[in-house]
């Protein structure tokens, strides 16, 4: 029977690009996001290759989240990798003009989805056991401040502190934990955090080389491909064209 792994945010970017790099290894597919025609399209794509297995679900409900994990079909229980994958960034602007229900969206989603989904697969992967994996999307923004990040970085600190507490606490059973952290990768991520503006996103990636969504699915495919006794921490990557920037000073 093939290795299977459940990616949430299977939809677009990261995820989707992750579902092929699985696929093309052979693995059955458990894909999830909240736009079902989206769902619909990576399933066909893909199911010639590989079993598959698609849900709607939105992270943030916790019981929706219970209910997809104890529905899955026969063929689809034995999870050996959970890819932690959907979140979002919004409101980017500085944090006195951004919207409080945007902060809520991004906590409700990196964080508390991210937990309702480990917490629901937990039993699983353990009985899994050696080789299980859960990997997580962290970002750069979890490690380095900068204007407009606000709740989005400090949500995705959670991520990386999380992946570290889980690794404690999963001592023993075999299940390694990797928090990804990505600095500027070009997907739908800079239209989701604008509102939609394509410009904004195309002019973010433009005139330089982001990351692509496969660089981060090669990334994700490797840490979960090691041999069962490595465990990748934290893999923090950036494009090379990408650095930090000097501190910011207020002068009279
Ligand atoms: N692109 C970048 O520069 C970086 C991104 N990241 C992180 O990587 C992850 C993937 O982002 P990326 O691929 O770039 O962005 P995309 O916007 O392309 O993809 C985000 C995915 O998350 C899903 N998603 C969002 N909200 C929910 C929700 N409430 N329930 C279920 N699924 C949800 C979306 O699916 P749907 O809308 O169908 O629900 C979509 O599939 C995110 O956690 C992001 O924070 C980290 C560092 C850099
Ligand atoms: O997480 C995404 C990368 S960045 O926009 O914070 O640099």
């Amino acid at each position: 029977m093939s290795d299977i792994v459940l990616i949430t945010g299977a939809t677009s970017g990261f995820g989707r690009a992750a579902a092929r790099r699985f696929a093309e290894a052979g693995w059955s597919l458990i894909l999830t996001g909240r736009r079902a025609e989206r769902l619909e399209d990576i399933e066909k794509e893909l199911s010639g290759k590989v079993p598959v297995h698609t849900a709607v679900l939105d992270v943030r409900d916790a019981e929706a989240v219970k209910e997809v994990v104890a529905a899955l079909p026969e063929g689809f229980r034995a999870v050996k990798a959970l890819i932690n994958n959907a979140g979002l960034a919004l409101a980017p602007e500085p944090a006195p003009k951004a919207d409080l229900a945007d902060w809520h969206t991004m906590i409700d989603t990196n964080i508390t989805g991210l937990v309702n989904v480990t917490h629901a697969l937990l039993p699983t992967l353990i009985e899994t056991g050696a080789g299980a994996s859960i990997v997580n999307l962290g970002s750069v923004a979890g490690q380095w401040p900068y204007p407009g990040s606000h709740v989005y970085g400090a949500s995705k600190a959670f991520v990386q502190q999380f992946t570290y507490n889980l690794r404690c606490d999963l001592q023993g059973t075999g299940v390694r934990v990797t928090d990804i952290a990505p600095g500027m990768a070009e997907t739908e991520f800079t239209l989701v955090r604008t509102g939609g503006d394509q410009a904004a996103s195309d002019k973010l990636y433009g005139d330089t080389t982001p990351l692509e969504a496969e660089d981060i699915a090669e990334l994700i495919f490797y840490t979960v491909s090691l041999p069962a006794h490595v465990n990748v921490n934290r893999l923090e990557v950036m494009p090379t064209r990408q650095a930090w920037s000097a501190f910011a000073v207020d002068r009279d």
